[in-house]
């Protein structure tokens, strides 16, 4: 029987790691603020905003939702980005994705400050992270490597194999997993044999974005699997990318969904933006 990958226990563990970083600025009269922009009316976004909101509040970090229609123009919100950006009560702040139809989230994301960008998602970041300098790192993949680390998953020097490649999750988790000596293999929807390459892995991340992707066939005795899919259920409740009843049987360790990498990806939120917090309060450079 596998072990499970609890995601859920070990994001309370960071956020109260997160709430004494707090408290320590608090006492030096500098309470960290997170803002997040809140486009449109999708009922996911509204539901992980509404919960990054309440992570906020529980660690002691201020927080402020820009709620805007979906009708609200490109140039609007390119306009509360820059005011972001030069608000020195800001610690970092973030877009929700997706944005509705007919706004265009590549300028928007490419304008924030990269010594704000809590999601670690603009180009600056991004580039940072792929060259060694020091940057906010995206909370998804960051929140896989903290959920291996943390729960004693060695990654050097061991067969690692990534299942997409977009950029808020495959390409930075694929940088990650290099920082920490992995040999890493990116597969994606053009991959010709993506069951052999995915059968190799010791460590399988699946950010395949397909509903139960990924079953045992894809897997190797003994992996250590991480499902990064989160989708509603037919009736309730929630899947991931991977078939769990199925492959949990030939894993070692594996995330479930929910319980699994979601609450990382809200954890890793908060360390940035305390992280954000406290470079500004010491002059120190992530961008
Ligand atoms: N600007 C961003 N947009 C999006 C990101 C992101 O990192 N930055 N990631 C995803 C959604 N996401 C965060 O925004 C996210 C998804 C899921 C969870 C989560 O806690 N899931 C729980 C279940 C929650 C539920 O009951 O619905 C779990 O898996 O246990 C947190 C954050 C896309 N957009």
């Amino acid at each position: 029987m596998a072990e499970i990958l609890d995601g859920k226990a070990t994001a309370a563990g960071i956020r109260a790691e997160v709430a004494e970083g707090v408290a320590e600025l608090v006492e030096r009269g500098l309470r960290p603020r997170l803002d997040v922009v809140l486009v449109g009316d999708d009922p996911a976004s509204a539901t992980y905003v509404r919960m990054k909101e309440r992570d906020c509040a529980e660690v002691g970090i201020d927080s402020r939702v820009h709620r805007l229609d979906a009708e609200t123009p490109q140039g609007e919100i390119s306009a509360l980005v820059e005011e972001s950006n030069a608000d020195p009560g800001i610690s970092g702040f973030f877009i929700q994705l997706p944005l509705p139809k007919g706004l265009d989230a590549t300028p928007l994301v490419s304008a924030i400050d990269p010594s704000k960008d809590v999601d670690g998602l603009s180009p600056l970041s991004a580039g940072r992270l792929a060259v060694g300098l020091p940057s906010l790192l995206p909370c998804t993949p960051h929140g896989v490597i903290q959920l291996l680390r943390r729960s004693g998953v060695e990654m050097e020097g061991r067969e690692a194999v990534v299942v997409g490649r977009s950029n808020l999750v495959g390409k930075p988790l694929a940088q990650l997993l290099l920082r920490e000596n992995a040999t890493v293999t990116v597969c994606h929807s053009r991959t010709r044999d993506l069951a052999a390459a995915t059968r190799r892995a010791e460590i399988l991340v699946v950010a395949a974005g397909r509903r139960e992707f990924v079953g045992a066939e894809h897997v190797g005795e003994g992996a250590v699997v991480v499902d990064v899919g989160i989708h509603g259920r037919e009736g309730g409740g929630l899947v991931g990318d991977v078939r769990f009843e199925e492959v949990e049987p030939i894993s070692s360790m594996i995330s479930p969904v929910p319980g699994g990498v979601g609450p990382m990806t809200r954890a890793m939120l908060l360390y940035n933006t305390l992280q954000a917090a406290q470079a500004q309060a010491d002059g120190s450079s992530l961008g």
